[in-house]
């Protein structure tokens, strides 16, 4: 813990410019415009608080729930490993629940099995909030994944001091060396970290990070379309002391059997649970699905 952290004096990288864009089509798309406004929204932000001021709230938010070892029991003990999701739209979905009650959300997904829960905090495309993240996590004990998209070690202090365990890092999103500035920041906080890929090329950069977990997002960011085809194409390619988490798209307990059986044992699932009358009981029919 007493590493030196990375510091944001540099000016914010556009991965759009730099980073290998593994698909090779340009970024002028949905996932671009966000990164676009999240640059400017972190740099006000920052403005408004400092790095060495959200460092020092982050030190002071007391521990971490443990993320990767929730999910790791799971796989262990031969259960699904469900990231439950909590979130009010998305720019896929418009607004998926309302009225929205995170506390109430997170608590029938805890009852229902769930072994973590993640909640977006991006207000501009998802209506997220931060007291969202905060309402959820009080009302369990799980362990919380701020879903956001992560363009500078400023925020991972942010999510921290938000009551965050853990973050998402996007391939698509950040260049190499950003990655493994996000991913040095989280595991000085003793933070659990997501990393997120859509692609072979992507695949190949997350296995350079220390992450043990490897997520594959069946939502293509750019055009927004799902396919879980995306997990059954790219699980089999992670290395068996990584663990593959299937993201996106997934709403039946057919889809969950063949995520598990593409080798994906835990999954993230959010807007099928959200849309239903009793999310918990959704939660549960996947979890008991395998
Ligand atoms: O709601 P779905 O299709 O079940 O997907 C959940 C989760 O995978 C999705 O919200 C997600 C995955 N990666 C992201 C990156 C940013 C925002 C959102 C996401």
């Amino acid at each position: 813990m007493d590493q030196t952290l990375p510091v944001t004096d540099a000016p914010f990288s556009d991965p759009t410019r730099s980073a290998p864009s593994s698909s090779g089509a340009a970024l002028s798309d949905t996932l671009r415009q966000i990164l676009a406004a999240k640059y400017l929204e972190v740099q006000a932000r920052q403005q408004e608080t400092p790095l060495g001021e959200m460092e020092r709230r982050a030190r002071d938010a007391g521990r971490p729930r443990p993320f990767t070892a929730a999910l790791c029991n799971a796989v262990a003990e031969m259960r699904v490993g469900l990231i439950a999701e909590v979130k009010r739209a998305s720019p896929s979905g418009g607004l998926i629940r309302e009225p929205f009650d995170p506390a109430g959300i997170a608590r029938a997904y805890e009852a229902a099995g769930a072994a973590c829960l993640s909640v977006l905090t991006d207000e501009q495309w998802f209506q997220g909030t931060r007291e969202h993240l905060r309402l959820a996590r009080e009302a369990t004990q799980l362990p919380v994944l701020r879903k956001d998209f992560m363009v500078d070690p400023w925020q991972v202090f942010e999510a921290r001091a938000m009551g965050a365990d853990a973050i998402l890092i996007i391939m698509a999103a950040v260049t190499d060396e950003m990655a493994e500035r996000l991913e040095d920041t989280a595991r000085g906080l003793d933070m659990g970290v997501l990393v997120e890929v859509h692609d072979e090329a992507e695949l190949q950069r997350a296995l350079g990070l220390e992450t043990r977990l490897i997520g594959v997002n069946n939502r293509d960011l750019r055009s927004l379309t799902t396919d879980i085809a995306v997990t059954e194409r790219l699980a089999p390619l992670i290395p068996a002391d990584r663990i593959p988490v299937a993201e996106s798209g997934i709403r039946t307990p057919e889809d969950v059997r063949r995520m598990v059986h593409a080798g994906a044992r835990c999954l993230l699932v959010g807007e099928h649970l959200l849309r239903q009358p009793d999310p918990g009981a959704a939660a549960r029919a996947l979890v008991e699905a395998a």
